[in-house]
């Protein structure tokens, strides 16, 4: 892959801190990359760059890019917000400034934290972002911390207090790291907006990458007001765009972008690959159509493996029972319990389960994720021998879990001693006797269509996308509020849709019933969603002949 001229002056451009505002499929993780292949041999060797990514399967997706031909990665992070907060402020950092926790660190949320101590704690339902804590707060977090517990809901305001608070933290990260990345900036919060400016104030180079337009966690404080105040710093960031939208047929692109703007500037397009299908009937039905659907489209459009191909739903609700009825070998992501315990050693298990049945992770990196492998090369080599015992075990036929769980504590400890957690545990035995649950962690095979929600096809990419749920109150969701009708969340689901619609290389469908299933699973008159009764988009979609 050649980069384009706009591409190729972000990767040389090494004068100081830079935002780029790009636009879905323009190569965003592409250019990161060539950044930090540029960067890394010119740094010393105890020397590294910290890269924040949204996801781990992010993560992992620019850990292979930058170091698939062998490049040393030397002391460099990469890894997810929360996990920079814990590894390289929270945790080693906290304990000077609080003291040595008498329990080993667990990270729980607000909701699963102990009777005894919800009282003390009510205020921190209330933290909305930007709070500079209070004397009483700080010990009551110290109390909580000292006891083995951090609040995940407090993490990034306790991250930033030991920032500010420890000299050691400021010149452990600037001896440490000479640059920080942060992908999917716009879907950034207020501390971390913060932290990432008193990094680059230590000296760091900064470098910010987003797209408004996909901001789409704004529920859980989210803003891309963030990355918007970037590009206003003139002096402090050169601000750099990335526009042109490799990924999808230019009539996927034009169609978004009226979404947008009905006054954008169009691409040429010969042809309109964006297609509308009303189907009678409710969820259920949209499941039959799409067992012939799928076949017939994926030929006319030459795609070549099932897996490229993605039925993309609002919530679980539409999920499940796309998933209960459609005939068609696929492969549903849910949620299992162990995704939303935020714990070390649940995360541990959840990296881990993941790695065994993606031949696609590397071994390596998931093991330099958590230790200096440098350092640590005998506990380092004893852990991928240790990883490599745990995939035969994982993938016979009926495995026997309490040999399983030995393996992953085994590992768990190596990694992370302090993490050590019961509640973990459980959770792993739960999805080991479960063969259902236990297949979540496995990646959809090459014959399989894959179902997932909007929210979790952010940064990947399909040949052809059928986007569901474009039904009136669903999407946009709709309220009536003392009698008025409100669309509480309209920012957020208009960038939903879009980063919908610009998941989809070849081609995308537009999916709406005459009846849908509501939130008491009640099945109600369903009409096609207000994002479909945009004027300047209406002749630029085709009726699916299908
Ligand atoms: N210079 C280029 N020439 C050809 N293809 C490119 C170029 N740059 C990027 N691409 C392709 O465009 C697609 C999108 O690239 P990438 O995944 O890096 O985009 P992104 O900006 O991270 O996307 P998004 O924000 O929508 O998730 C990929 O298939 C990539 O291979």
């Amino acid at each position: 892959m050649k980069a384009t001229d706009q591409q190729q002056k972000i990767i040389n451009y090494e004068s100081g801190s830079l935002v780029i505002i790009a636009n879905p499929g323009s190569g965003k993780t592409y250019v990161i990359s060539e950044k930090i292949k540029l960067i890394l041999p010119r740094i010393m060797e105890f020397k590294g760059v910290i890269a924040i990514s949204y996801t781990n399967k992010a993560s992992n997706e620019l850990k292979q890019r930058c170091f698939k031909d062998g490049l040393d990665p030397k002391g460099s992070f990469f890894g997810t917000i929360d996990k920079f907060y814990l590894r390289e402020i929270i945790l080693p950092f906290g304990k000077m400034l609080f003291g040595i926790p008498y329990n080993d660190i667990s990270v729980i949320k607000l909701k699963d934290i102990d009777e005894e101590r919800q009282e003390e704690c009510l205020w921190i339902a209330d933290l909305a972002g930007g709070e500079t804590l209070s004397k009483t707060q700080i010990k009551i977090l110290k109390k909580l911390f000292l006891g083995g517990i951090l609040v995940l809901e407090t993490i990034s305001l306790l991250a930033l207090y030991v920032f500010d608070h420890s000299i050691a933290c400021r010149h452990y990260l600037k001896a440490r790291y000479t640059h920080i990345f942060i992908d999917e900036y716009q879907d950034c919060g207020l501390e971390q907006h913060q932290i990432f400016l008193q990094i680059k104030n230590l000296g760091l180079t900064a470098i910010a990458v987003g797209d408004a337009n996909q901001s789409i966690f704004q529920f859980s404080g989210k803003s891309s007001e963030f990355l918007i105040d970037l590009g206003k710093r003139k002096t402090e960031f050169k601000l750099f765009p990335l526009d042109f939208n490799h990924r999808c047929h230019p009539s996927i692109v034009n169609y978004s972008l009226l979404l947008l703007n009905s006054e954008a500037e169009l691409l040429q397009s010969k042809e309109i690959c964006v297609f509308e299908k009303q189907v009678v009937g409710k969820e259920d039905q949209i499941a039959s159509w799409l067992n012939t659907a799928i076949p017939s489209i994926s030929k006319q459009f030459a795609v070549a493996e099932m897996h490229k191909i993605a039925i993309l739903v609002k919530n679980g609700r539409t999920g499940s029972i796309i998933n209960q009825n459609l005939s068609l070998a696929h492969k549903y992501f849910e949620n299992t319990p162990l995704d939303e315990d935020f714990t070390m050693w649940s995360g541990i298990f959840r990296d881990l389960l993941n790695l065994c049945f993606d031949r696609t992770l590397s071994r390596t990196s998931f093991v330099e994720s958590f230790i200096d492998t440098n350092a640590n090369r005998k506990t380092a080599i004893a852990v991928l021998q240790l990883i490599k015992e745990l995939e035969v075990g994982l993938n016979i036929k009926s495995p026997a879990v309490d040999e399983l769980i030995k393996q992953f504590i085994a590992i768990a400890i190596a990694l992370h001693p302090a993490g050590t957690n019961k509640r973990s545990i459980e959770l792993l035995r739960d999805i080991l006797a479960t063969p259902i649950m236990l297949d979540v962690y496995r990646p959809a095979q090459s014959t399989e269509v894959q179902i997932m929600t909007l929210h979790k096809s952010k940064g990947l990419e399909f040949d052809a996308v059928f986007h569901l749920d474009l039904c009136e109150w669903i999407l946009p969701q709709k309220a009536i509020n003392s009698g008025k009708t409100e669309f509480p969340d309209l920012t957020q689901d208009v960038n939903l849709h879009y980063v919908g619609i610009t998941r989809a290389k070849k081609c995308c469908v537009l999916i709406h019933s005459t009846k849908r299933t509501n939130f008491k699973m009640e099945i109600k008159p369903g009409n096609p969603s207000e994002f479909l009764q945009f004027d300047a988009l209406a002749d630029k979609r085709t009726i699916s002949p299908h």
